[in-house]
């Protein structure tokens, strides 16, 4: 209630009153066990002063995360995996709700076929920012409308004989996990971008490290991540924002470091291990100053990448224990080299997140106080960037860092490689045991080359016996949709209504999709009773009264 309309205690009090309830119901939320996982850098009442004078609604798309979160633990518990693809319209959520139990929105299918824009392009997330929550609205309104419209029908049975002559009813309210990207923008368009989420139907949602500005799909070359610290700060925002919605929104962390290639900073000493430096100190000038030189000296595209390469050559690229050990190597001082490589080793490893000053100082004292020229100042790209050496180990240290403020980890790798999931869990694992992992089974993959059939035909099973509790194949929905409107117009092209009537129709017949008759599917005998309902229970103008062509259909079909 607005505390204005209370005349009884003083604003002071009312406020006050207001504000201590608030805190009380958000620490009674937060002491359930389904955060007992959950790290929060903030208190019950930063939360309570960010909410306004309404009672703190329920979003539906809080009850899917519950739902949602309910989904995952089951497979948990049971060492499987819920699949699912990336879906593209109401058509799609319709058929899978059938079979599986939750719904991917992808930011690539968005990109190239959904923009709010309209504009289409590949997945650099440079869309519009409403463009994958707008998706997740025309979709989760879908799955309410077939709900609705099934409940109607089933509810309405007055026997269990006649609900049962109706066949297995679908839950159509299958959970939707969507693509938050890299959050298309800083903090506050984090903030913003997961409560337009929340608001238009999201059960979950995952977001990556890389930077919004270069973001990439994970499937390309020339990623860039951001420091660890400013990833974690973003799915801080993002618990934060469902915090203050009130919602149990579930948070997929992923990490693009397997196959980054450049950082935008130095700043987070967790990522010193993997930043790549000159280790020749006899260059005279960085690879941007050589660049600029060349460019202004009017070099071409071709000629600038040949500069680059010599550059990059001559400047001795490694990253700093890889220095430390050609050092070791290269004394002839040193006779045990190998035992000292170890030693060093044994202190400055993936994971062990020890900074790039510590390192020199341990390399110093192993080196009998020779200091190694090692410059990642100097190779750093034209727009600014340093060069990174992620790989699995890599995603390992950023997924231990994100796991207190995400559901689910999730690497997002090169290859479907079963070898590379199982050193990621154990990694993940050891350090947060029985941590959710999820996995892409992306079809930027050549799934022929990666393994035999046998092997693709167990893949999900093997993974989720790993912790692998969500995986999902991005783009699926695409593909599918590319494939068969290829063969039908194929075939309509050569046959005619032939082809309609026997590879579609027939087709859809056997196999009992209810899209046969589309203006059931659509929805028209619900709409009818509505239209009824209002003139008091007739209608001359029912749109599935006589004459309706989807009468033909009655006695070939068992819909
Ligand atoms: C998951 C993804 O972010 C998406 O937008 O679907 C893409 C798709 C893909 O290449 O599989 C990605 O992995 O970056
Ligand atoms: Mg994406």
């Amino acid at each position: 209630m607005p505390v204005s309309l209370n005349n009884e205690k003083n604003e002071f009090e009312q406020l006050q009153t207001l504000l201590q309830d608030d805190i009380k119901s958000i620490e009674q939320w937060w002491a359930q066990p389904r955060w007992s996982k959950t790290k929060r850098n903030y208190s019950a009442r930063d939360i309570a002063l960010r909410r306004g004078t309404f009672e703190p609604v329920t979003y539906p798309s809080s009850l899917m995360a519950d739902k949602l979160y309910k989904v995952l633990e089951a497979h948990a518990d049971k060492g499987t995996a819920s699949r699912t693809f990336g879906a593209m319209d109401p058509v799609q959520i319709s058929q899978m709700a059938k079979y599986l139990d939750t719904i991917y929105i992808s930011g690539w299918q968005c990109s190239s076929t959904a923009s709010t824009s309209n504009e289409p392009g590949p997945d650099l997330a440079d869309y519009p920012m409403d463009t994958v929550p707008n998706k997740v609205e025309h979709l989760f309104k879908a799955q309410q409308f077939h709900d609705r419209k099934q409940f109607e029908e089933r509810a309405a049975a007055t026997s269990e004989a006649e609900l049962a002559a109706m066949g297995q009813g679908i839950d159509y309210l299958t959970p939707i996990v969507a693509d938050a990207d890299a959050g298309h923008g800083g903090l506050t368009a984090v903030y913003k971008l997961t409560k337009m989420f929340i608001e238009r139907g999201a059960a979950g949602i995952h977001m990556e490290d890389q930077t919004s500005t270069n973001k990439k799909c994970g499937h390309m070359a020339g990623r860039c991540v951001i420091p660890v610290q400013e990833h974690v700060n973003r799915l801080v925002t993002v618990r934060m924002c469902a915090d203050v919605m009130n919602s149990n929104l579930i948070i997929v962390a992923r990490s693009d470091s397997e196959a980054a290639t450049l950082i935008s900073s130095t700043i987070d000493t967790r990522d010193h291990y993997f930043i790549v430096g000159a280790t020749n100190p006899d260059l005279e000038f960085s690879l941007a100053e050589t660049l600029e030189a060349a460019i202004q000296g009017g070099a071409s595209g071709a000629q600038l990448a040949r500069i680059e390469k010599e550059w990059s050559e001559q400047a001795g690229l490694k990253l700093f224990h890889e220095a430390f050990a050609d050092a070791v190597n290269a004394d002839a001082s040193i006779a045990d080299k190998a035992g000292v490589i170890a030693k060093f080793n044994a202190q400055v490893g993936p994971l062990t997140e020890t900074s790039n000053r510590d390192a020199r100082k341990l390399a110093k004292s192993l080196l009998g106080g020779k200091d190694i020229f090692f410059d990642w100042e100097l190779p750093r790209v034209r727009e600014g960037l340093y060069r990174y050496r992620g790989g699995t180990q890599c995603a390992v240290m950023r997924a231990r860092a994100f796991a207190p403020y995400a559901d689910l980890v999730w690497m997002e790798s090169n290859y479907p490689d079963y070898q590379q999931a199982v050193e990621f869990a154990e990694g993940v694992r050891a350090q947060y045991p029985g941590k959710w992992l999820a996995y892409n089974l992306s079809p930027s993959f050549n799934w022929q080359k990666a393994m035999s059939v046998d092997e693709q035909h167990t893949f999900i099973e093997r993974l989720g016996a790993l912790g692998y509790v969500w995986q999902f194949i991005t783009l699926a929905g695409l593909h599918t949709t590319a494939l068969a409107i290829n063969a039908f117009s194929r075939d309509f092209a050569q046959d005619g209504m032939k082809a309609y009537a026997q590879t579609i129709q027939q087709r859809e017949m056997d196999e009992g999709v209810d899209v046969l008759k589309h203006q059931k599917w659509s929805g028209a005998e619900y709409i009818d009773g509505i239209l009824k309902l209002a003139q008091g229970g007739v209608s001359a103008t029912a749109a599935m009264g006589e004459g309706v062509t989807e009468d033909q259909f009655r006695d070939k079909s068992k819909l």
